[in-house]
């Protein structure tokens, strides 16, 4: 099997053409390439697929094998790939996912493609669109998050996938390893939850790092940039349009008037290869 291994800031896929080849057991097949010693080694694994109501259709599982509704890194990757790979000579596709169709443009400088910027849909906020428990139809603004012995205090948001967003001091004395998982799998979280802290640099700069569901620490999250965007709007800490700094480098965000967050960013494909199946 034909597969390309590719990165959005750091947060690397294996993209397979399922198209082209046959792939079965998504699940099974994330965890065996996803692992950094006896596989690929990756965050998560991107199945493409075609699409009655887009130009394809894109599947994402975590490298513990769980199925996520939306990635954003990944959608970026994905607009390269198909154009690259010749799939497609459109320089702005529609992708369906379990999330709704996304649409991801590629932005060139001399023909060559320097990022990609995404239309990632309208954020999600009532409880029940998350979800987190409570009424369905309030916001999750600013609510306690009780673990054992800590009290954090998270803006929750969907961008199709879960977002628990909590402002700290100081982004680095976060201890993620320990806290990420126990956000992560909290009751609050019927279908758990990716788990972003930030720190506020100024009205037009955040530093953000992540613990994502099923794939753990992760060097950039589009989806969760995107949702901190809206939670730090939503709590008056920023503007509209911000940087988002990452451990594996920067996405520019911005929450439009049509109430569409856009995404932009790399995207590169490192190496491609052979898998045995
Ligand atoms: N890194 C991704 C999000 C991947 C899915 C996430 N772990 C989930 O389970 O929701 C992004 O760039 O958005």
């Amino acid at each position: 099997m034909q597969f390309s291994k590719m990165h959005g800031q750091g947060n690397d896929f294996v993209i397979i053409d399922g198209l082209k080849e046959k792939v079965n057991n998504f699940s099974q097949l994330a965890q065996q390439i996803c692992d950094r010693h006896f596989g690929i080694g990756a965050d998560g694994l991107v199945i493409l697929l075609p699409s009655q109501q887009a130009d394809f259709t894109m599947r994402i599982f975590n490298s513990d094998g769980s199925e996520a509704e939306m990635c954003g890194n990944a959608s970026r990757c994905v607009a390269r790939y198909v154009y690259e790979h010749g799939l497609t000579p459109k320089n702005k596709i529609s992708l369906e996912t379990l999330a709704g169709i996304i649409k991801p443009e590629l932005l060139f400088e001399n023909d060559r493609v320097t990022s990609v910027r995404v239309d990632m849909g309208e954020p999600r906020l009532n409880r029940g669109e998350i979800p987190v428990t409570g009424d369905k139809n309030e916001k999750a603004i600013n609510i306690p998050v009780q673990l054992e012995n800590q009290l954090f205090y998270g803006t929750c948001i969907s961008m199709g996938n879960p977002h628990c967003i909590i402002f700290v001091d100081n982004v680095d004395a976060v201890d993620l390893t320990a806290i990420g998982p126990k956000i992560e799998t909290a009751p609050l979280f019927p279908r758990k939850t990716n788990v972003e802290f930030v720190q506020v640099l100024n009205r037009h700069e955040v530093r953000m790092r992540v613990w994502e569901r099923g794939a753990g620490i992760t060097l950039a999250c589009g989806t969760g940039a995107s949702a901190t965007l809206a939670a730090a709007v939503l709590t008056t800490k920023t503007e509209r349009r911000i940087t988002v700094h990452l451990d594996g480098g920067d996405l520019a965000v911005e929450w439009g008037n049509d109430n569409h967050i856009y995404m932009s960013g790399p995207a590169q494909e490192v190496f491609r290869g052979e898998y045995p199946v």
